[in-house]
């Protein structure tokens, strides 16, 4: 398989790289991403072979499908990573929470966000690259919360590697920022800016296409790449669990092979969201993808009225800050995708000089086709987690955010996959008012969350309050180049 790029080729750079390429270097011309030139297609036949398939077998299939140029020793100790989470057997379980609704829940690697599910294999692919070519990599990663500790974790102490991670000062829960600075390896940087998400991924994606930059690397002997989901590496992975929960439902019978599912997704970089768009285009029967937002609510504004206008909105804290975005990268892999190259670089640039952009009736309802999405308040969340709780399910707030577009946005009584994207001990405090409960420190919330509803803290979770801060660098924006390079 080869990649090509979302806003077409500038010239000084192949028209075609490999797999291994576009994730070493993803920064495409004109400031695009790369995108597969053909995405494989899975038949009934095909899924058929996977009902039964063990999550990494699923993964090696889909990789060979891919036809992607890693080496199968590689993939395969790539993949032994999923053994480290809670149940190897089922590193994703699938939990029925109404007689139509399941949670897919992504969350039970090392750092209970489903970032995991794509980082942790990612990361053992991109640091055996660099060792192989004898190559040093500074990976950048931008986060409002789980991003950043999933890829400290998967780069932590990895030869050929270095890490810097952006985050926004005051911009993810505690636990979000106490999984990043206690972090001790010595190859990884935590940086705090003063600004939000979109600062910190305005600033990655600025570095990411800076040629002055990449020369001033170069005299480190240092070559540049990244975590977040502009690296295709990240969205590849996320493909596989769309399709390995729709396979789980046909195995316990819940739907017959070839039935249609809707799919509820929490969104906000969108790579979640194009996982399961690539899963619908390969052959994966899907009804719709539903995007579920928090009151930054622009990709329901993109997906029901055509408009993405950064010029009227600002980023508002929530309680569901890993979706506190308003420039959400992989929207643009779907614009290519619906409406190629040239279109796709005149909405961008649309966005980035006049910031926003409108699509025509017929292009929305082409994206109509495959997504709808609604929006849910930090308090209508709460009611939520409140409501599955008496249930006997906890859910993250992030999680609680889908159960609005599930009920307000199916138009077919068809079985439906919620994502859930975090456990609930990454935002306690939020899950333990929801409960009724106001704690002082998020300490307390976890226990008294753990103790009243009977839900485990994970040993992560609970021994990041006694780890000393290791990264207190906190600077503006403007400085974030500087840093870095004092780092390298
Ligand atoms: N929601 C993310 C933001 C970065 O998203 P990514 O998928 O591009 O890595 C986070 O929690 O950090």
């Amino acid at each position: 398989m080869t990649f090509i790029e979302t806003r077409g080729n500038d010239g000084s750079k192949p028209s075609e790289v490999t797999f291994s390429q576009a994730i070493l270097s993803p920064s495409a011309s004109f400031g695009g991403l790369y995108v597969p030139k053909k995405l494989p297609s899975l038949d009934f036949d095909f899924l058929d072979a996977h009902t039964q398939s063990h999550y990494k077998d699923l993964c090696k299939a889909l990789f060979e499908k891919f036809d992607v140029d890693i080496d199968e020793a590689d993939l395969n100790a790539a993949l032994d990573r999923y053994d480290a989470f809670d149940d190897p057997e089922d590193p994703v379980p699938l939990v029925k929470i109404e007689e139509d609704a399941f949670v897919s829940e992504l969350w039970h690697g090392p750092t209970r966000a489903f970032k995991d599910m794509a980082l942790q294999p990612f990361g053992y692919i991109l640091s055996k690259l660099a060792e192989k070519r004898g190559e040093k990599y500074l990976i950048m990663a931008a986060t409002s919360g789980d991003t950043g500790p999933a890829t400290l974790e998967t780069f932590k102490d990895a030869p050929s590697v270095k890490v810097a991670c952006l985050y926004p000062d005051g911009g993810t829960s505690d636990v979000q920022r106490l999984q990043m600075v206690t972090e001790e390896a010595k190859n990884e940087k935590v940086i705090g800016i003063h600004g939000n998400f979109d600062d910190a991924q305005t600033a990655l994606k600025n570095l990411l296409a800076s040629e002055s930059f990449k020369a001033k690397l170069r005299e480190s002997h240092t070559q540049l790449s990244a975590a977040n989901s502009v690296n295709f590496g990240r969205i590849i992975f996320q493909v596989i669990y769309h399709i390995h929960s729709y396979l789980q439902l046909v195995n316990r019978s819940e739907v017959s092979m070839g039935e249609a599912v809707y799919l509820v997704v929490p969104s906000g970089n969108f790579g979640n969201a194009l996982g399961g768009y690539y899963a619908k285009k390969m052959g994966l029967p899907i009804e719709k993808i539903l995007i579920s937002s928090n009151i930054n609510n622009i990709l329901t504004d993109l997906i029901t009225k055509g408009e993405y206008d950064l010029t009227c909105k600002s980023l508002v804290q929530t309680t569901s800050p890993a979706m506190d975005i308003l420039k959400s990268s992989n929207v643009e892999r779907v614009l290519f995708d619906k409406f190629g190259p040239e279109r796709t670089k005149q909405l961008m640039d649309d966005l980035n000089e006049k910031g926003k952009y409108i699509l025509s009736p017929e292009e929305l309802e082409m994206l109509r086709e495959d997504f709808d999405a609604d929006f849910c308040s930090d308090e209508e969340g709460k009611a939520v987690i409140a409501s599955y709780a008496k249930k006997g399910y906890i859910m993250d707030p992030h999680t609680a955010t889908c159960l609005k577009a599930y009920e307000n946005l199916r138009r077919k009584s068809l079985k439906t996959i919620i994502y859930s994207t975090a456990e609930w001990t990454k935002f306690s405090p939020t899950v333990c008012e929801a409960l009724g409960h106001k704690a002082k420190r998020d300490l307390d919330a976890l226990q008294w969350v753990s103790e009243h509803y009977n839900v485990p803290v994970p040993k992560m979770i609970s021994e990041l309050f006694e780890k000393p801060i290791i990264h207190d660098t906190v600077i503006d924006k403007e400085q974030i180049e500087e840093e870095i390079l004092k780092f390298i």
